[in-house]
């Protein structure tokens, strides 16, 4: 099992790869890449760990001997937040940098599984989509858009409002992933029941989030090590996938089968393939009708958005 990490060096990158090295099953192989030397030195740091998974570094402007024979390849590579700025105000720099690496991938890993953690995701995704369905390899069941973080922070602000175990809540949460995008079904979290006033704190506060951290950290970078986390479980469920075992569920922001959005995050049984099936959202509450209504335009201008820079 080969997992590529695309952008290794940076905060999400190490962090990742620390957490895959530790976690990745027997045979497992990491792959980093990223353009900072100082990539194979983090590989050889990582070797040091007493894991079977092989970990091997590459840099300088070619991803290909890193993409070569992967199963999955997660891009985390580009520019992140600083205070003040949107995820959107990353996309000039960042849709460059994953239409370069995307291209790559459809060249040396057609058939892997995609993740991409890059912002401004709801944009970014699409761009990877057109530009595997400009090389002829686009299979829309293995592109996602990791969302997980979001997951992981509803289940961690309900559990601290309700003085619950967060490792025993499940947040689905769907949509996209940036600000009105971003909708926790906080309805259909099994065994709690939550006042008006709740959900609408928890949906502001998980919205908010990732702006919580670029503001904690003060110019030093967005979200770096909740996110290595997040990633990783996201992985570690496409890997179990991949192995063949069953009821696997992650959220994920993948193509939708419905004329809401091109795209749309919301839960997803995975399988050797991908996705295999799309779960329904099941029964909403009135407010979470209200804000699937709301997120729509938002929603579908983003994904227009990375249409326009394809076709530039
Ligand atoms: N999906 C999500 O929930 C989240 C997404 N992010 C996004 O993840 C991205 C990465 O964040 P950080 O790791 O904090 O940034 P960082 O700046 O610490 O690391 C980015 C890495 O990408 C590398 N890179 C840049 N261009 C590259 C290229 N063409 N090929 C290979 N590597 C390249 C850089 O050398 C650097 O090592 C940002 O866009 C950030 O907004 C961050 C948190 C959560
Ligand atoms: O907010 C950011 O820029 C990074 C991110 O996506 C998150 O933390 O959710």
């Amino acid at each position: 099992m080969k997992v590529a990490l695309l952008g290794a060096a940076g905060g999400i990158g190490q962090a990742l790869a620390l957490l895959l090295t530790t976690r990745l099953p027997q045979d497992g192989e990491l792959s980093l890449y990223d353009i900072a030397p100082v990539t194979a030195g983090i590989a050889v740091d990582l070797s040091h760990i007493p894991s079977p998974v092989k970990v091997r570094g590459f840099c300088g402007p070619d991803a290909s001997p890193a993409l070569l024979g992967a199963d999955i390849v997660l891009i985390v590579a580009g520019v992140a937040r600083k205070p003040g700025m949107d995820r959107a105000d990353l996309f000039n720099v960042n849709a460059g940098i994953v239409r370069q690496l995307v291209g790559q991938v459809a060249v040396c890993a057609p058939e892997a599984l995609i993740g991409i953690v890059t912002n401004p995701v709801n944009t970014l995704v699409a761009i990877a989509a057109g530009v595997l369905a400009q090389a002829g390899v686009y299979q829309p069941q293995k592109l996602f858009g990791i969302t997980t973080l979001d997951v992981i922070r509803a289940n961690s602000y309900v559990a601290a409002m309700k003085g619950l175990r967060p490792d025993q809540i499940e947040v689905p949460v769907v949509g996209g992933h940036s600000g009105v995008t971003i909708l926790p079904l906080l309805s259909q979290v099994p065994g709690i029941t939550f006042s008006d006033e709740e959900v609408n704190l928890l949906t502001r506060r998980i919205r908010n989030a990732g702006t919580e951290v670029v503001e904690a950290k003060a110019g030093a970078g967005s979200a770096t090590l909740a996110m290595g986390y997040a990633a990783a479980r996201f992985t570690l469920s496409l890997v179990r996938a991949l192995q063949g075992q069953q009821g696997i569920i992650e959220c994920a922001y993948v193509e939708s089968e419905s004329a809401f959005s091109r795209f749309f995050a919301q839960p997803l049984l995975l399988g050797p393939q991908g996705v295999s099936a799309r779960r329904p959202l099941g029964i909403l509450s009135d407010f979470e009708q209200q804000a699937l209504q709301d997120m729509r335009a938002a929603l579908n201008q983003d994904i227009a958005l990375g249409d326009q820079f394809l076709q530039q």
